[in-house]
C-alpha cells in the first residue's frame, strides 16, 4: 500500500520536474556535452592498460607506441575536461532558471493570497520560503543534475569496458552495487524527515528574529533583552539539533557505500591476480579493470553523497509548493459588475463575520450610507472598527450577508477596481523605500511632478518636503525612519489625494503628533473628505461632531447611531463613551 508520504514525495518530484523541464534545451545540450566529455574520459583507462602492456620488462619497452598512447590520453583528458566544464556551466544555468521561475511564482502567489494567510504565518517564515528554501532547491538541483548526467555515462561506459575485459569479475562488481543503493536509500529516507524539520525550524527562527528586529525599541523599553535572547537560544538549539541529526544521517551514506566498494575493490584485485596467473588477463588488463571498477563505483558513491542535498532540496520544495497551493483570494464572483463612475453609496446588509469560526464578531450588521456623507466610527478598543473597514476593502470575506456599493455587491466587483475607489489613510503609514515623490505617486501610474507638488501643497506637506535634503527626491528609508509620524501621515494623505477616490477610509492618529502638524492633518482630512463618502475611525471630538452619522460600536454591533446631539440626548452608551473619552 502506498503511503501519503510517498504520494507527497512523488508529487513534489513531479512538480519540481515541471519547473526543471522548462530548461529542456539547456539540459539536453548539457547532457550531450556530458556524454562526449565522459565518454572520452571512459576510454583513458583502456589506453592506460595498453600503455602498461607496452612495458613488458627491463629493456623491453615499446617507446614509440607508449608515446602515442600517452599523447592520446593527454588529449582525451583535456577535451573531456573542457566538455565537462561546459556541461557544468549549462546545468548551473538550468538550475538558476528553475529557481528564478519558482521564486517568481512564489512571490506572485503572495500578492494573490488573502490577508488571513499573513495573519496565520509569521512573516519571517514566508521570507524563509522565498530565500533559504529556494537556495536549498537550487543547490540540490545543480548537484543532482550534474551528478546524474555524468554518472549515467560513466557507469554505462565503465560497465561496457569491464565486460569486454572480464565478464566474470564484472558480475561480481555488479552484485555489490544493489547493496550500495539499498544502504543509500535507507539512510536518505531518514535524513529527509530531518531536513524537513530543519527547514520548518529555520522558518520559525526567521519569523522570531524578524519580530524582534521590528520591535527592538519595545524589547529595550521593557527590558526584555534577556528573555528574548533565551527564547532565541532555545529555538536556535532546536534548529541546531535538527541540523545535526539531518547531517548525521546523511553523513553515514558516503562512508557506508565507500566501505562496500572498497571491499569489492579488494576482491577484484584478488580475482584479477588469480586470472592473471592463469594467463587469462594481462597486467595492463588488471590495471584497466581496477580503474573501471573504481570509476563504476565512484558516481554511485557521489550520487549517494549528493542524495542528502537532494533530500534537503525536496524538503524545501515541499514548503515552497505548500505556499503555491494556498487557496487564493477570490477575485470576483459571477455576474461581474463594473464600478466605473462610482458614486459612493454604501450599504451593509445582514453582514456576519468572524476571524475565527469559534469567536463570532460581527453579527447581522446593517448600515446604509448616502454618497458624500461622513461616518464617524467610535467604540471601545476591540469593538470592530478596523474590522468594518477591512470588510469594506474586502481584505477578508464575509461569512454571510452583502456589502453593496452603488447597489452592486462588492463580491461581484474586481478587487483592484474596488480598492482603487477607496482611499485609505491609516495610523501606521504605509511608506515604501523610494523617493518622497515616488511615495506620493504610488497609487497612480502616470503622475506629473506638478501634480505631486500640488497634492503635497494641498495637504501642507510641501514646506517640510522642501526642507528635506533632496526635496521631493529625498530617499525615504525603510518604513520612513527618517520622517516623523505626522510627516509620514501627511505624505499618505497626499498620496490618496492624487488617487482622487470617491470613498475614503481614515484612521485618525491617536499617537502624539505636535499640535501644528495635527491641525495640518485635520485640515488635509477635511479638504479630502469634501464630496466623498468617508468612514473615519474617529478619535477627535471635532471630527465626531461634524460627522453626518456617528456609528457607536460595541462587540461588533452598532449599539447606537445618529448625530452628536441626538446621541448625547439619548444618554446611552455614546453619552458614557463621550464623557469618558472625549469631553475634557
Ligand atoms: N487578524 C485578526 N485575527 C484574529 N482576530 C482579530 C484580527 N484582527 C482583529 N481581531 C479581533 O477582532 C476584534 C475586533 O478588532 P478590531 O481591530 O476591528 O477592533 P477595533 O475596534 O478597531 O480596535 P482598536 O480601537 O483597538 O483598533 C478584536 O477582538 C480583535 O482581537
Amino acid at each position: 500500500m502506498r503511503s501519503k508520504k510517498d504520494d507527497r514525495k512523488k508529487t513534489t518530484g513531479k512538480r519540481l520536474w515541471v519547473y526543471i523541464g522548462k530548461s529542456k534545451k539547456l539540459l539536453l545540450t548539457a547532457f550531450l556535452f556530458s556524454v562526449i566529455g565522459n565518454t572520452m574520459g571512459v576510454f583513458t583507462p583502456l589506453l592506460m592498460g595498453k600503455a602498461i602492456d607496452k612495458i613488458a620488462g627491463a629493456g623491453k619497452v615499446d617507446f614509440p607506441a607508449l608515446r602515442t598512447l600517452l599523447l592520446l590520453m593527454l588529449l582525451l583528458y583535456l577535451v573531456s575536461s573542457l566538455f565537462q566544464w561546459f556541461m557544468s556551466v549549462l546545468s548551473n544555468k538550468a538550475s538558476n532558471n528553475t529557481v528564478r521561475e519558482l521564486r517568481g511564482d512564489a512571490f506572485c502567489k503572495l500578492n494573490k493570497l488573502p490577508v488571513s494567510y499573513f495573519d496565520r504565518h509569521p512573516h519571517g517564515d514566508i521570507i524563509s520560503r522565498l530565500t533559504n528554501d529556494i537556495d536549498s532547491i537550487s543547490d540540490g538541483i545543480f548537484q543532482g543534475i550534474t551528478q546524474i548526467m555524468s554518472s549515467v555515462v560513466i557507469i554505462t561506459g565503465s560497465f561496457v569496458f569491464m565486460m569486454i575485459i572480464s565478464p566474470l569479475i564484472t558480475l561480481g562488481v555488479i552484485l555489490v552495487t544493489p547493496l550500495c543503493f539499498f544502504l543509500a536509500s535507507f539512510i536518505a529516507k531518514h535524513s529527509r524527515r530531518m531536513f524537513r524539520m530543519q527547514s520548518s525550524l529555520t522558518g520559525e527562527l526567521n519569523g522570531y528574529a524578524e519580530e524582534i528586529i521590528e520591535n527592538q525599541k519595545l524589547v529595550m523599553a521593557f527590558g526584555y533583552e534577556e528573555k528574548v535572547a533565551a527564547h532565541f537560544k532555545e529555538q536556535n538549539e532546536k534548529l541546531y539539533r535538527a541540523g545535526q541529526k539531518a547531517q548525521w544521517y546523511s553523513s553515514l551514506t558516503n562512508p557506508t557505500t565507500r566501505l562496500v566498494n572498497n571491499i569489492a575493490y579488494v576482491l577484484v584485485t584478488v580475482a584479477g591476480g588469480i586470472l592473471s596467473l592463469a594467463g587469462r588477463l594481462s597486467v595492463g588488463n588488471i590495471a584497466s579493470f581496477l580503474t573501471y571498477s573504481n570509476q563504476f563505483a565512484k558516481p554511485i558513491n557521489e550520487i549517494t553523497a549528493v542524495a542528502s542535498q537532494i533530500q534537503a532540496a525536496f524538503a524545501s520544495a515541499e514548503r515552497v509548493f505548500a505556499l503555491l497551493d494556498e487557496e487564493e483570494e477570490l477575485d470576483r464572483a459571477e455576474p461581474f459588475e463594473e464600478l466605473a463612475e462610482c458614486q459612493g453609496n454604501v450599504e451593509f446588509c445582514n453582514v456576519y463575520f468572524s476571524y475565527k469560526k469559534e469567536l463570532p464578531l460581527i453579527e447581522n450588521f446593517n448600515l446604509k450610507v448616502k454618497k458624500g456623507s461622513t461616518i464617524a466610527i467610535v467604540g471601545p478598543t476591540g469593538s470592530g472598527k478596523t474590522t468594518l473597514v477591512n470588510l469594506l476593502m474586502r481584505f477578508y470575506e464575509l461569512d454571510g450577508g452583502h456589502i453593496l456599493i452603488d447597489d452592486k455587491d462588492i463580491l461581484h466587483v474586481r478587487k483592484d477596481e474596488l480598492r482603487k475607489s477607496i482611499g485609505m489613510v491609516l495610523q501606521e503609514s504605509w511608506l515604501i523605500s523610494g523617493t518622497v515623490a515616488e511615495n506620493i505617486a504610488y497609487g497612480r501610474k502616470e503622475v506629473s511632478r506638478e501634480e505631486i507638488v500640488n497634492a503635497a501643497k494641498a495637504v501642507k506637506a510641501h514646506g517640510f518636503i522642501m526642507r528635506l535634503r533632496d526635496g521631493y527626491d529625498t530617499i525615504i528609508e525603510e518604513d520612513g525612519r527618517n520622517l516623523s509620524q505626522g510627516q509620514k501621515q501627511l505624505l499618505t494623505i497626499a498620496r490618496v489625494l492624487i488617487m482622487d477616490p470617491p470613498m475614503l477610509i481614515l484612521d485618525e492618529a491617536t499617537s502624539s503628533i505636535d499640535t501644528r502638524t495635527e491641525i495640518k492633518i485635520q485640515e488635509a482630512f477635511l479638504k479630502m473628505m469634501k464630496g466623498r463618502t468617508s468612514f473615519v475611525i474617529a478619535h477627535r471630538l471635532s471630527t465626531i461632531k461634524e460627522a453626518d452619522t456617528i456609528l457607536v460600536l460595541k462587540n461588533g454591533n452598532i449599539v447606537e447611531q445618529g448625530d452628536h446631539k441626538e446621541l448625547l440626548r439619548k444618554k446611552g452608551f455614546y453619552y458614557t463613551l463621550y464623557h469618558s473619552q472625549f469631553s475634557s
